[in-house]
């Protein structure tokens, strides 16, 4: 699909989708306990893949309240969708081996978790997914689970899907980088708590996009499951920056208070819809964002880049409602360490911004659905903006940028395309952005949300 956006200017409320890591999490634990109700969930692409997942491993993935929750899985992954919560029934942290190979489509998050819950099983579990997803890196991953007594292989030997994985994880030591993707972190500490002896992993580099491992921790703790970050003399620590290693006791089981568990809004979804609001408001008018509470995402930094450029928000935390205005935004230095799902946005202001934006700490955002610091680049250098990129820095430059409408690849990149279109916003005459379909993985109705708040798109 193709979306033609042209300048506009927007008004209203609009409700932020869940929470695309949690929902995974949740979806995962709950597929790792005896049954839990999942509420709000994120019916996506990538959370779909997941829940195929709970199934290929003997749980089952419906519509609360629908027979289909006493009765097995969906029948069609369809039957998800809308749903206000799901149900699931879990394996019990045994997965049975699966019956077909898993697609993991174009989800690291669903590749990443379920290569270890595989490696629970006593028997062998093939994954793949799409193009995008077997070009990104697991080796560090496979490395892991070989080391601790687990075949878990690249077909390819190159360190990429399609993976083969062979069963059962005992648990035990083991080291690991933490400066490619935290997701394998989350991914041995869930498989972790519930093998015999748990697992202690040791970061052999700093952890980036650390925030995400402190979603899962907290989830997990939601679980009741126990695991903990340590710093180097391995004492405990209350969070995972700064982690020198984590430590995940064996023999565990997870269960949620009360049997269910709510999934949070989605601070990275937030960030088109804040930017588009900070670069496109009708004057005098507010952009509202509803779903906005507090929990452990990184992402929500977004609210703090957002003001210090220069928009006028104001964020009631318990009500969990943003407003922002529009206004004339000036260039900032951020770090993405810790948030690399902002840079596409963060890029897009910044080429609306006057002045230079430097998004520095960004080599991990480039092992992404696709490499993101060169798609910005490129793609807002279609839309008149100056870049310069370096291994590690996006530099904007936002005051020889003069944005005019121009076509666009979205790259096959959720948030690529989100992105593009937040700067579309601004750019004089109308952008199409090419594969607008790919908002799918994570947020589904944003073009309607964005049509609601008086974005003028149309969709071919
Ligand atoms: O654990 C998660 O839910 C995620 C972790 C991050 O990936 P990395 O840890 O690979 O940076 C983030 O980019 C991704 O969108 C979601
Ligand atoms: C990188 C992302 O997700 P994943 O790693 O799950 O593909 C994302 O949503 O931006």
């Amino acid at each position: 699909m193709d979306v033609h956006v042209t300048r506009s200017e927007l008004r209203g409320t609009a409700r932020a989708p869940p929470s695309k890591s949690y929902t995974h999490r949740a979806l995962l634990a709950a597929g790792y306990s005896d049954g839990a109700t999942v509420e709000s969930p994120l019916i996506s692409a990538d959370t779909r893949a997941t829940a195929r997942a709970v199934t290929a491993f003997g749980g089952s993935v419906a519509p609360a309240g629908d027979d289909a929750s006493t009765g097995g899985a969906a029948e069609t992954e369809s039957d998800l969708a809308g749903a206000d919560a799901l149900a699931v029934e879990g394996f019990g942290g045994r997965p049975a081996v699966p019956d077909d190979v898993i697609d993991c489509a174009n989800s690291g998050t669903t590749m990443r978790l379920v290569t270890a819950a595989a490696a629970l099983a006593d028997g062998t579990t093939v994954l793949t997914g799409d193009g995008s997803l077997r070009s990104r890196p697991q080796g560090p991953l496979l490395d892991a689970l070989g080391d601790l007594g687990v075949r878990a292989e690249s077909t390819r030997a190159n360190g990429q899907a399609p993976l083969v994985v062979t069963g059962p994880l005992e648990g035990g030591e083991v080291a690991i980088p933490g400066d490619v993707s935290s997701q394998y972190v989350t991914a041995l500490l869930m498989a972790g708590a519930v093998t015999d002896e748990g697992v202690e992993v040791e970061l052999t580099t700093e952890l980036k996009s650390a925030p995400y491992v402190d979603i899962t921790l907290e989830l997990l703790a939601d679980f009741g499951v126990e695991a903990t970050p340590v710093d180097a003399a391995g004492d405990p620590l209350d969070g995972a920056t700064g982690a020198a290693g984590f430590s995940v006791p064996g023999g565990q089981s997870y269960e949620p208070a009360g049997g269910s568990y709510a999934v949070p809004g989605d601070f990275s979804s937030i960030s088109y819809l804040l930017g588009a609001g900070a670069v496109a408001a009708a004057p005098g008018e507010t952009v509202r964002i509803e779903g906005a509470r507090p929990s452990a995402q990184g992402d929500a930094a977004i609210v703090e880049v957002v003001e210090e450029m220069g928009a006028a928000v104001d964020w009631d935390r318990e009500a969990g409602e943003i407003a922002v205005e529009r206004a004339a935004l000036s260039g900032v230095t951020v770090d993405v360490g810790d948030t690399p799902d902002l840079l596409p946005t963060i890029a897009a202001l910044g080429a609306v911004a006057d002045g230079d934006t430097r998004i520095e700490n960004c080599e991990h955002v480039r092992y992404k659905e696709t490499d993101r610091v060169s798609a910005m680049a490129e793609e807002l250098g279609e839309l008149g903006a100056e870049t310069t990129e370096e291994p590690d820095v996006l530099t904007v430059h936002g005051s020889e940028s003069d944005l005019a409408g121009a076509t666009v690849d979205g790259r096959h990149d959720h948030r690529i395309v989100m992105a593009l279109s937040v700067a579309a916003l601004a750019a004089e005459g109308t952008t199409t952005v090419r594969g607008a379909e790919h908002v799918d993985v994570s947020f589904p109705g944003f073009f309607d949300a964005m049509a609601d708040l008086g974005m003028d798109v149309e969709r071919d």
